[in-house]
């Protein structure tokens, strides 16, 4: 390990100047082929990461379908149970190593590597390792023609090799949201992370190495998607299923690529998220849960507001209230303990964030703060920041606002009526989530499921409980993840029917 100076706290990064290597069969595995990763800070090179190739994908589809029939299918519930708890123990011993890789890689702040992202990467483990030992069945007693009975019940069987194909914006958390019930019902992994962060799923290796996983049943593979290991996942025959966090646009690629074997697919897309805030709200908590849900990790989380519609008496002193809190967060180095928010993931996403401000200007948005980079006089000048931006003016026409963006920024427009709000919030491509601000219990209730979208948040953002159905609908996503959505999912059940008489 050696020192990764970025900021003025120098964290160790594991493998800081070497290499991350695939994982495959129980095995690190090389290549000659490598590509580099970036910390967005400064644009430095943290190390280099092996790309997966063709045959190397085939390697771990060959060690995955191994497992699933040897020792891996054959294990006890509770014994996988048990060892995913360890794998959960083994990322806690390593907390510190995982802060500052998925720190350098994404350049996210201290506070949300320490608190949101690492301790749900073990988290994921031990909730879906409890899920599946707990799992209920399904029985029915069924009456036959003849008077007598029936008993059907289903029995649970894993898919067989699954590929998990994650997003740069909440490595760890986000692999592993899919990795854990796809392991704790008996399936076989193979890891894509993003080319952009690719350090915490490579520890994650080291930790299924060390818990005693067996070999074969996680394996990781690096790359990039198109002709590299992303494509190579989606269209092989010998994968059962592919499950995919991402993009709209890439999830409606890999449905293309996996047609032809027609695997299962469970997709979480991208969002234009929608909070309606209501003049009877708790101002205060209204103003301070939108600033998280538009500024959490530089707007880079899928379920971050872009799109704020404020009833029309309470809107001037919302957006006075919202640009105060836009202003006062804390750009900086990641590791400050203070540092509110970093960079955007790379050079090439903070090129489209603000090609979005400079098309709000050209659609006639006021621009109420930022729109522009922030300047350091120090080598985060040459890192990939931008500043948090509010936009008022737009018709609800403009490309800014129906355009997913994914960076810090979000566009204020007033409603008059609450129907309004609901039709603004629903003109939209996407339906992912909402947030509604209000009072009223009785207006909550009514409009929340009027709402298109797969999670509605009231007076709240964020709020996660791990067993509730996860996932969009429109543009935003195929199918649900989530508590027992998650283990449906990641099993095939087979229904078993017995006459008796
Ligand atoms: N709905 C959700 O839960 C959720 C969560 C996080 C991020 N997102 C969305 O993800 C996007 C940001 O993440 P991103 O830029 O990493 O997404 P992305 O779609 O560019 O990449 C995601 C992953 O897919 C791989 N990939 C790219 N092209 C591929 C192809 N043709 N075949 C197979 N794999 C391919 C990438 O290498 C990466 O591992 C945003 O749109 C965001 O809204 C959604
Ligand atoms: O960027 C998207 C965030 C998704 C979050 C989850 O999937 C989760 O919290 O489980």
């Amino acid at each position: 390990m050696t020192a990764i100076t970025t900021g003025k706290t120098p964290r160790k990064t594991p493998h800081f100047g070497g290499v991350l290597n695939n994982y495959v069969g129980g095995e690190f595995v090389a290549s000659d082929k490598r590509f580099a990763n970036i910390n967005p800070v400064d644009g430095s090179e943290i190390n280099q990461v092996a790309e997966a190739s063709a045959e190397v994908v085939d390697r771990a589809v060959e060690a995955a379908r191994a497992a699933v029939e040897g020792e891996w299918g054959k294990m006890s519930v509770a014994h996988r149970s048990a060892l995913l708890h360890k794998v959960a123990d083994g990322i806690e011993a390593r907390f510190d190593d995982f802060v500052a890789a998925e720190m350098a890689d994404t350049g996210k702040s201290l506070w949300q590597a320490e608190n949101i992202d690492i301790p749900r990467g073990a988290a994921n483990f031990r909730v879906f390792a409890d899920m599946a030992s707990s799992r209920a069945g399904e029985c029915f007693q069924t009456e036959t023609a003849d008077g007598q009975q029936a008993l059907n019940y289903a029995v649970n069987k894993p898919l067989g090799v699954v590929a998990v194909i994650a997003p740069w914006n909440l490595p760890l958390l986000l692999l592993t949201w899919k990795l854990a019930p796809a392991m704790a019902v008996g399936n076989a992994v193979i890891a894509k992370p993003s080319e952009d962060t690719p350090a915490t799923a490579t520890l994650l290796a080291e930790v299924m190495h060390e818990a005693g996983i067996p070999a074969g049943a996680f394996n990781l593979v690096h790359g990039f998607g198109p002709d590299s290991a992303g494509e190579f996942l989606s269209k092989h025959s010998g994968i059962d299923a592919v499950t995919f966090t991402g993009e709209s646009r890439t999830g409606g690629a890999i449905m293309r690529a996996a047609a032809d074997n027609v695997k299962a697919l469970s997709f979480e897309l991208g969002g234009k998220n929608a909070a309606i805030i209501f003049a009877d709200a708790d101002f205060d908590a209204a103003v301070e849960g939108t600033a998280k849900s538009v500024f959490t990790n530089g707007g880079q989380v899928c379920l971050c507001t872009e799109r704020v519609y404020v009833e029309r008496e309470i809107y001037p002193q919302f957006v006075a209230a919202l640009k105060q809190k836009a202003e006062a967060l804390r750009i900086d180095w990641p590791e400050d303990e203070s540092t509110d928010m970093g960079p955007l993931i790379s050079h090439e996403h903070q090129q489209k964030v603000l090609s979005y401000y400079q098309l709000a200007k050209d659609e006639g948005a006021t621009v109420v703060t930022g729109g522009g980079v922030p300047r350091f006089g120090d080598r985060r000048d040459d890192g990939a920041f931008v500043q948090p931006t509010i936009l008022i003016g737009l018709p609800e026409t403009a490309r800014c606002i129906k355009e997913e963006v994914f960076g810090p920024i979000c566009h204020i427009a007033p409603f008059d009526r609450e129907e309004e709000a609901v039709a603004m919030a629903n003109d939209s491509d996407y339906g992912l989530a909402a947030t509604v601000w209000t009072s009223n219990l009785s207006r909550a209730h009514r409009i929340a499921p009027q709402l298109e979208v797969g999670i509605v948040w009231v007076n709240s953002w964020y709020l996660r409980d791990l067993r509730t159905p996860f996932g969009g609908v429109k543009l935003s996503g195929v199918g649900r993840e989530g508590g027992v959505h998650s283990l449906n999912f990641y099993s095939e059940p087979m229904n078993i029917c017995i006459k008796l008489n």
